[in-house]
């Protein structure tokens, strides 16, 4: 147990010492309407991710890989287990406080990208921004703006959802979730859309981000080359977890 009970806003106290997010116990079941029996996803899984690393999941499709991933980013509440970050148990929190904690500490890059349709660029990227309060529009939009440009996405600061190609949508995607400095990149198949040399950029950035600061990574695929990549490949299979 931790000397220091961090708040929500405290994690970075914290931060040199205990793993980043450290899972342990994990079951979750759905109750399905024609089945009387409840579906099994996850059984007794335990991961444990440090400062500074990067973790692939990779399982076949319905394996459970997103449920398993809503339960690390604070979205999902698991039946058993428990759910540590930097120390701070998170399954018995209230909600308002999972979600002030899942906004400071996560950057999520959903397999569905979840951007608004009618929404530049600019504007779907400086969204989070919103919620932590305390910067003027103008030092919203200039973050954006560096972040657009970091994805390589500076001259289509402008342009709606409708205009991007979806391999710019899917950047886009990894802008918002970067744009909070997040010390946990939770990421859901984030390469889907791009061709080689892109998705080879943008996994980069994200594994830069994840390494830089004791900051970490979570990485979805079914694609087993790109979780080479990672310091450590697990395999979700019949509900457990165990390393590749
Ligand atoms: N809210 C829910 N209610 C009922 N069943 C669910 C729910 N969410 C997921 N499931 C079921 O749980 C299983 C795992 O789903 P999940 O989406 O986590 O798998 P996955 O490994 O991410 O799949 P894919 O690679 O195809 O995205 C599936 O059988 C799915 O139908």
């Amino acid at each position: 147990m931790s000397a220091v009970t961090p708040e929500p806003g405290d994690v970075r106290v914290a931060e040199a010492r205990e793993p980043v997010l450290a899972i342990s116990g994990i079951t979750k079941r759905f109750t399905l309407r024609r089945r009387k029996e409840p579906l099994t996803v996850l059984e007794d899984v335990s991961l444990t991710v440090h400062p500074g690393a990067t973790a692939a999941i990779v399982g076949l499709s319905g394996a459970g890989k997103s449920t398993l991933l809503n339960i690390l980013g604070l979205l999902e509440r698991p039946d058993a287990g428990t759910v540590r970050m930097y120390g701070r148990e998170t399954t018995t929190l209230r909600e308002r406080e999972r979600a002030q904690l899942r906004g400071e500490t996560i950057g999520f890059v959903f397999q569905q990208l979840n951007l608004l349709q009618r929404r530049t660029a600019r504007q779907q990227v400086a969204a989070p921004l919103l919620y932590a309060g305390g910067r003027s529009l103008r030092r919203r939009y200039d973050l954006a703006d560096e972040t657009l440009r970091r994805v390589g996405l500076g001259e289509r600061l402008h342009a709606t959802q409708s205009s991007l190609s979806g391999g710019e949508q899917q950047r886009v995607a990894i802008a918002r979730a970067l744009i909070r400095d997040p010390r946990l990149i939770l990421a859901d198949e984030p390469t889907g859309a791009l061709d080689p040399v892109t998705a080879g950029q943008v996994m980069d950035l994200l594994f830069d981000q994840a390494r830089a600061d004791g900051r970490a990574l979570i990485l979805v695929t079914h694609d087993h080359t790109l979780a080479r990549r990672a310091d450590a490949v697990y395999v979700l299979e019949n509900s457990t977890l165990t390393p590749a």
